[in-house]
């Protein structure tokens, strides 16, 4: 497999959050976000990490700019903090954080990289979380405001623009898991957010496309196709929900096909929708972004209310103890094309964590990187080949970053960074990405 097997107008690129990587948290009239607050709470973040610095990304963008001009890609996913912008969530606009993002923008357009925005990921505005948060139906209606002051700065320039990052990690992971900002364990708040977030989406996408002359806008699910541990019937159930967990209860909004009828039952619990808030989160969007990693494979279980479990398999697995399966990619990328037929689809994040370290030799040896891009872009290739409407490739990440959670434990980067000194280091997953964008490198 060989770039040039890949159609030429392929979109290649590395992608990044704002919170993961851009540190200067306090500077120039940035405003607390949700994930200040919840990685400075004691037992939140493993070592209590936080992204105060994080890669000085706010200060170090020009030489990051080069990194990604030596890389050779042609695209750039960032995002945008909102509490940069709004330090309140609403109102008094900060023009020095518009300013930031005017200077990145530009710095990118004079290296010839497409700026791709991502508005939403997961820094919500800390006033906004005290008003009631995604489970607060406002929340919407503040992030449609901020799309469109956003948008009318940065639209002239910008015209790629993702309105929400993974809104299932911001529902679940937030509101009912618990293991993520803003850290409450609470399910209808969970299924309440998961409808704010959908109708956010749904009301910015007008709003950038008022703004954007020729805007492409989408929005980035992460998906995961889940199989059954077992052939057994109640298995089959069990991935079939866990399918409408994950997947469907976005996919089928977003889709014009409401909220999975099977999920509701299971849930006993209705979204908050109101008047024709299901035609707006079906607003037509020019693409669907997915963040793949692995795949699920679950079994029946009593634990509700989701009612399955996930089950270890395979003999590979990731720094985050994901496995390592590419055929679920495959298998994700054909099914969407034929269930939701998206106009487009772009995988906007793909990557690995694996415990990289400084060789003795001063580089980053990390092969089982290298395997994972090779065996993932083989199997977009074969889905493309197979009538997949792919259209491009985020690698996550560009830099080494705050893993949310996990802290700077995990290591997601194709450029190496030791963040006591910020000193970056392309890894050999790094070299291996741009010898490939040169063709410098076929790889079976
Ligand atoms: N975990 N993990 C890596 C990566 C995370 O760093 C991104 O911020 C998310 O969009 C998505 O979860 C994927």
């Amino acid at each position: 497999m060989k770039r040039s097997d890949f159609p030429a107008n392929f979109i290649w690129g590395t992608a990044t959050s704002a919170y993961q990587i851009e540190g200067a948290v306090s500077e120039d009239g940035r405003g607390p976000s949700i994930w200040d607050t919840f990685s400075h709470t004691p037992g939140k973040t493993k070592g209590g990490d936080h992204g105060d610095v994080a890669c000085d990304h706010y200060h170090r963008y020009p030489e990051d700019i080069a990194l990604m001009k030596e890389l050779g890609v042609n695209a750039y996913r960032f995002s945008v903090a909102w509490p940069r912008i709004l330090p309140e969530g609403r109102g008094r606009v900060n023009p020095r954080g518009l300013d930031f993002y005017n200077r990145l923008v530009d710095a990118l357009l004079e290296q010839g990289i497409t700026p791709w925005a991502t508005l939403y990921h997961w820094d919500l505005p800390q006033s906004l979380e005290d008003q009631g948060g995604w489970p607060s139906r406002e929340t919407a209606y503040a992030f449609a405001e901020y799309a469109d002051l956003v948008t009318r700065h940065l639209g002239d320039r910008v015209k790629h623009w993702i309105t929400l990052n993974e809104p299932w990690c911001s529902a679940y992971l937030g509101y009912h898991a618990g293991i993520h900002a803003p850290g409450q364990q609470n399910f209808k708040h969970s299924i309440w957010a998961s409808h704010h977030l959908l109708l956010a989406h749904g009301l910015a996408v007008p709003v950038i496309r008022r703004n954007v002359t020729g805007a492409r806008v989408g929005i980035t699910l992460n998906l995961s196709p889940g199989y059954p541990a077992s052939p057994d019937p109640a298995d089959v159930a069990a991935a079939r929900r866990f399918d409408g967990f994950q997947n469907r209860w976005y996919l089928d909004p977003l889709y014009g096909l409401g909220y999975p009828a099977d999920m509701l039952a299971l849930y006993g619990e209705a979204p908050s929708v109101q008047g024709d808030d299901l035609i707006t989160i079906a607003a037509p969007t020019d693409f669907l972004g997915i963040n793949y990693y692995s795949r699920a494979v679950v079994r029946n279980s009593d634990l509700e209310p989701y009612r399955f479990q996930y089950v270890r398999v395979g003999e590979e697995h990731t720094d985050m103890d994901w496995e390592v399966y590419p055929e679920g990619l495959y298998d994700l990328l054909i099914r969407l094309g034929r269930e939701y037929r998206p106009k487009a689809i772009y995988i906007t994040e793909n990557g690995a964590a694996y415990p990289d370290a400084v060789a003795d030799d001063g580089g980053i040896h990390d092969l089982e990187r290298v395997r994972y891009f090779q065996r993932h872009l083989a199997l977009c290739l074969e889905a493309l080949q197979h009538g997949a409407p792919l259209k491009g490739y985020f690698a996550w990440s560009l830099l080494d970053n705050f893993e949310w959670a996990e802290g700077y434990a995990k290591r997601f980067g194709l450029v190496y960074v030791d963040f006591p000194s910020q000193r970056r280091r392309i890894k050999a997953s790094g070299y291996w990405f741009r010898d490939f964008l040169r063709e410098a490198v076929a790889s079976s």
